[in-house]
């Protein structure tokens, strides 16, 4: 950690007083101190308090430093080779789709060890603007959330409700609570155009009718609708598939969703519905059966399930720096197909016996890589709905094919733009050409090295980049990591515990 913050902090303070015309001594009279003291403190040579700051701020007419404001940024030294064990922490997209979930509940909801992550403290944000209750437990991150008896949709944060995707799986728990309301437009990565369509779909027979007016969705919510037969939803996506089980889970009656995701985040939102009484047959399939109940009013305690994302990115980081670690807690049902791709390309590791996450469901394992020779897969690797190569674990296969030998393509039929930001690898010594928007070429094996990049819009490829610079020789800067921390619990300093050197740091301003 060698940033040179006072340092830093002198020259501005030096050049805020050269502004101003003053001399060392005019200063050091302003802050009734000697004018040694002021040298010292321009050339770095004494720690200054915050209150000593804002005197030579104020006496200086200008605001030397914000605190806490701004970008932050990682500095990053390679190459790095990683050693140790890491566990996985839960899922993002568990945890948001329980805070969503949470609204159905009158009771109070406990969720266990929750990734604390920007794109939940966006939820709270949103939650908390609209009157509900919610507050950090412990150093867990257990988290509680009571909702009031009337939820001030009105109220609700515009500016953190279009940072987060998840916003949309408000549809769902809210058309059972109002009538006629609101929401901003849904935010989340810059992947293109994300549609809405489906979760419209599947919510138009509880009755829900949205419009798009400026900058939000109006909803109106027919009385008395219900469904009357299988709700079919066009894409088997999993926050629709969300909404469409919590439009279900506070409807007296059965529902029968076809075409549903079985996907981990889906998995764990069955399990936390189960806990509040609802009946839920076919889960982990893609025919859900609903029984909803017309008030949910428990005190219910969940834990969600470990992050497969997460899991295939810390597998990414051992492959491309070439490591032997243990990451353990790997829910391995959600990565099998990833990890058989893996073994196809050389790719050698040791599973250890199954075991229960603490939601009493899911299976997980732990993970030991063995420094392995890889070399591309001879099929284009490409995603499917689960059980398939999931689409977020779709970009760590761009940094694990350029280190392969030989020429893999991705197919990423997903999203629109995501596979153009993989092309960023390029800057750091990475052959990735970009065939369509959809499809890149990636040459490997790749000699890195460090290069300064700003983050692009993406959680996923942001952090491919991140696992590349940890591989790349010299000092790579990677900027404005705020996309990162959407979905990740302390990146940087969990992988410095394995051997990485990235430091965190902010502009002075
Ligand atoms: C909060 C959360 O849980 N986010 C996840 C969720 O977002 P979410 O459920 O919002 O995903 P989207 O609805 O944006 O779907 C992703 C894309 O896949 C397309 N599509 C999806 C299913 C399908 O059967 N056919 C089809 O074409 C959609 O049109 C869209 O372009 O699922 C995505 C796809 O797994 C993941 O990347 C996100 O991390
Ligand atoms: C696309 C992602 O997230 P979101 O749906 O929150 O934008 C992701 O997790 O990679």
């Amino acid at each position: 950690m060698s940033v040179d913050y006072l340092g830093q902090i002198g020259t501005l303070i030096r050049s805020a007083r050269q502004h101003r015309g003053w001399t060392q001594q005019q200063l050091a009279d302003a802050l009734s101190t000697s004018q040694s003291a002021v040298n010292r403190i321009e050339r770095g040579h004494q720690n200054v308090s915050l209150e000593m700051l804002a005197r030579i701020g104020e006496a200086l007419d200008e605001q030397l430093v914000s605190i806490g404001a701004g970008p932050v940024h990682l500095r990053v030294t390679g190459p790095t080779t990683l050693s140790g064990s890491i566990d996985v922490k839960t899922s993002k997209n568990a945890g948001v789709a329980l805070l969503c979930a949470a609204l159905l509940n009158n009771g109070r909801t406990t969720l266990r060890r929750v990734a604390r992550i920007e794109e939940v403290n966006r939820l709270l944000e949103v939650l908390a603007s609209m009157g509900v209750q919610t507050r950090w437990l412990n150093d867990d991150n257990d988290l509680e959330i009571v909702p009031p008896a009337h939820i001030d949709i009105a109220g609700i944060n515009h500016d953190a409700a279009r940072r987060t995707r998840s916003i949309i799986m408000f549809l769902g728990p809210l058309l059972h609570r109002s009538a006629d309301f609101e929401l901003p437009y849904a935010g989340g990565c810059d992947l293109g155009t994300r549609t809405v369509e489906p979760h419209m779909t599947a919510l138009r027979p509880f009755g829900l009718e949205v419009k798009a007016t400026e900058g939000s969705y109006h909803a109106v919510v027919a009385e008395d609708a219900a469904p009357v037969r299988p709700i079919v939803l066009t894409e088997r996506g999993d926050t629709v598939t969300e909404n469409a089980l919590m439009a279900a889970a506070l409807h007296e009656g059965t529902t029968v969703i076809r075409n549903a995701s079985p996907n981990y985040m889906v998995q764990d939102l069955c399990f936390f519905l189960q806990e509040l009484g609802v009946e839920i047959d076919g889960v982990g399939t893609t025919t859900l059966t609903v029984t909803g109940r017309s008030e949910i009013d428990v005190d219910v305690e969940y834990s969600p399930s470990e992050d497969p994302i997460e899991a295939m990115s810390l597998l990414a980081a051992a492959i491309v720096t070439g490591s032997e670690i243990t990451i353990r807690r790997v829910p391995i049902e959600f990565l099998e197909i990833e990890l058989a791709l893996l073994e196809e390309m050389g790719f050698r590791y040791e599973r250890s016996e199954e075991y229960q996450a603490a939601n009493g469901r899911t299976r997980l394992v732990d993970l030991t890589t063995h420094v392995s020779v890889l070399h591309s897969p001879i099929d284009k690797i490409h995603p499917m709905p689960f059980p398939g190569l999931n689409i977020d674990n779709l970009p760590f296969f761009a940094v694990i094919a350029a280190v392969a030998n030989g020429q893999t393509m991705l197919h990423d039929w997903v999203y629109e733009n995501r596979a153009i930001y993989l092309t960023e690898l390029g800057k750091l010594g990475g052959k990735v050409t970009l065939l369509d928007p959809h499809r890149v070429m990636i040459d490997g094996p790749t000699h890195w090295s460090g290069a300064e990049i700003v983050c692009p819009p993406a959680l996923r490829p942001a952090v491919v980049i991140l696992l590349a610079m940890l591989a790349s020789k010299g000092t790579s800067v990677l900027r404005s990591v705020y996309v990162i921390n959407r979905g990740y619990e302390d990146l940087a300093e969990r992988l410095n515990q394995l051997g990485a050197r990235i430091e965190t740091f902010t502009d002075l301003r």
